[in-house]
């Protein structure tokens, strides 16, 4: 399964777009009901995560997705990631249609394509950080890492600020040098898209913007980023700030900082 984009898929084609996408969760017999949801004759409560959202990602963005608690947020991201499937419309990676994929077709798709970051790390207790960061490649192939994929992840240890913490594990690493290790784990694979769901909500301030200006020169770089974040001033280090609300995208467009950066672009020059 290949679903590279093509030779000649240009920056003006999107890389991922989602079309009239929709997620209803159907819950049974419990109390809960939520903002959305509403009780049937079956005692079971729909929710409406999702109600047709099309969004459109190019190569190079660097987004974030904001809105409040509720909002549908991470249930984007997760179908972003391929961690879901929509209950109904379509999401195209490059130029193929992966909503409609199996399991195994969609594990195979994140491990090749996507990279994740976690709010809480997501990383095994039990492994050295050069093994956590080697994790998505043993999903694939025959387990077995070549010296290439070796010495690959040597590399993004020591570009994350790690490279004499090699054989450290989860718990003799501080919280921003963990999500450091997720940043270089995301990137084993050269993934086309990062995202990343709150990545600094369990850092301190100071940890955070170093976190995020990381990120910050992985996109300089080329690399797409997609984030969650309830962070005003996390959201304003991406360059384009989507918010939903009750399951719908409401506002879309460039972040305070593109605006800034736009203005000074169109400013007459001193004379
Ligand atoms: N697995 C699930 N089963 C049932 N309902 C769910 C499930 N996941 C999310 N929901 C519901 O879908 C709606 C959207 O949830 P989602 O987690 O996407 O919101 P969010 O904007 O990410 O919120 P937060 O900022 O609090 O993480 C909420 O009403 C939530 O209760």
């Amino acid at each position: 399964m290949d679903f590279r984009p093509s030779q000649d898929h240009q920056a003006d084609k999107p890389l991922v777009s989602i079309k009239d996408v929709r997620k209803t969760y159907v819950m049974g017999h419990g109390p809960g009901g939520g903002l959305f949801g509403r009780r049937n004759q079956n005692n079971t409560v729909t929710v409406h995560a999702l109600r047709g959202v099309s969004v459109d990602f190019y190569p190079g963005e660097y987004v974030a997705i904001m809105g409040a608690s509720g909002s549908g947020k991470s249930t984007m991201l997760n179908l972003l990631g391929c961690l879901d499937r929509p209950t109904s419309g379509q999401y195209y990676l490059g130029d193929r249609d992966v909503s409609r994929l199996d399991d195994d077709e969609l594990s195979e798709v994140r491990s090749r394509y996507l990279g994740f970051i976690f709010q809480s790390y997501n990383l095994i207790a039990q492994y050295t950080v050069l093994e956590n960061i080697q994790l998505p490649l043993t999903y694939q192939g025959n387990g077995e890492l070549t010296p290439e994929a070796q010495e690959r992840s040597r590399e993004l240890a020591a570009m994350v600020g790690l490279g004499d913490r090699y054989d450290h594990r989860p718990t003799q690493l501080s919280g921003g040098q963990q999500q450091r290790v997720a940043i270089a784990r995301s990137l084993i694979n050269d993934p086309y898209i990062i995202l990343a769901d709150e990545a600094t909500g369990n850092l301190d301030t100071k940890t955070s913007h170093e976190i995020m200006e990381m990120l910050g020169r992985l996109n300089d770089a080329g690399k797409t980023i997609i984030m969650v974040t309830h962070e005003d001033d996390i959201a304003h280090h991406a360059k384009r700030i989507i918010r939903m609300r009750d399951g719908l995208v409401i506002e879309d467009g460039p972040s305070p900082r593109m605006l800034e950066a736009q203005e000074t672009l169109s400013l007459p020059a001193e004379a």
